[in-house]
């Protein structure tokens, strides 16, 4: 088991492929752990150096006292970033990881060679949403809120399969203070003035049946960018990764070509 003892946190991360590789980084979302990539690892080529990462307060990272900020998950995934000796990283966050993404593509260009920005935005929801979220968390309300997020995650025909639970089981397990303090740092993200800076190539994704980043709110971020194209993927929700992984893949791929990261 890997763990990094970083500045702020103690970070549990993974890595597939090739160690000598071009590195790719990929951010969960909230609420899911690095597992949330477990079929897409073995669809990419494995000369590349494949890392993932538990966010502070989910998975087998630490939890520190929330709340957290967005510069505090920015620093977390800096921090790896550097004790691993990374350079000319595409960077391939998911929602909240989006944001992270988003968020180090300026403060550490050096650091990020492209990003693929997947069912994400540059500010998601609004503060008095998250704030009744962090409540309802506080109040141990986790269990009863996962069918509404389960619903936002996966579409109708993924609610049918044995695999939901697995999910459901990821989501209610994480830490309280983990997944609030995360909720906390997304409340007060707003990344829009950054856009227009965020010049790195980028490859923006959407699910068609997302209920918690529409590919409208997705494509208004890529939109803004200044060297970037988007896809939606059809039949899916927030988490295209786990439900459509052959065609998630596919767009990764070229992409990768594209920007002769293979
Ligand atoms: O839990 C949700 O509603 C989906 C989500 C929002 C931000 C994130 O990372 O996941």
């Amino acid at each position: 088991m890997n763990i990094a003892n970083l500045s702020k946190a103690r970070l549990h991360w993974r890595e597939d492929g090739n160690p000598s590789g071009k590195p790719v980084v990929f951010a969960n979302s909230l609420g899911t752990d690095l597992r949330l990539w477990d079929k897409i690892i073995p669809l990419l080529p494995q000369s590349l150096r494949l890392i993932r990462f538990d966010k502070r307060g989910h998975g087998l990272s630490s939890c520190p006292p929330a709340p957290y900020s967005m510069d505090d998950l920015i620093c977390d995934a800096e921090d790896l970033m550097d004790h691993l000796g990374l350079t000319g990283v595409v960077f391939i966050g998911l929602s909240i990881g989006g944001l992270i993404g988003q968020g180090l593509a300026t403060k550490r260009p050096d650091l990020i060679k492209a990003l693929v920005l997947s069912n994400t935005a540059a500010k998601m929801g609004d503060a008095a949403m998250w704030q009744q979220r962090i409540g309802m968390v506080q109040d141990g309300a986790l269990s009863e809120m996962a069918g509404p997020i389960l619903e936002r995650w996966f579409s109708p025909p993924f609610h049918r399969t044995d695999e939901l639970e697995a999910w459901r089981n990821m989501l209610t397990r994480v830490p309280q203070e983990g997944y609030w303090g995360c909720c906390a740092a997304i409340a007060d993200t707003d990344l829009t003035s950054n856009l227009p800076d965020i010049t790195q190539p980028t490859l923006g994704i959407a699910g068609a049946l997302d209920g918690a980043s529409s590919p409208e709110l997705v494509r208004a971020t890529i939109d803004r960018l200044p060297n970037a194209h988007f896809e939606t993927i059809a039949g899916v929700g927030h988490l295209p990764c786990v439900e459509a992984p052959q065609t998630y893949a596919d767009l990764l791929i070229p992409f990768f070509e594209e920007i002769n990261h293979v």
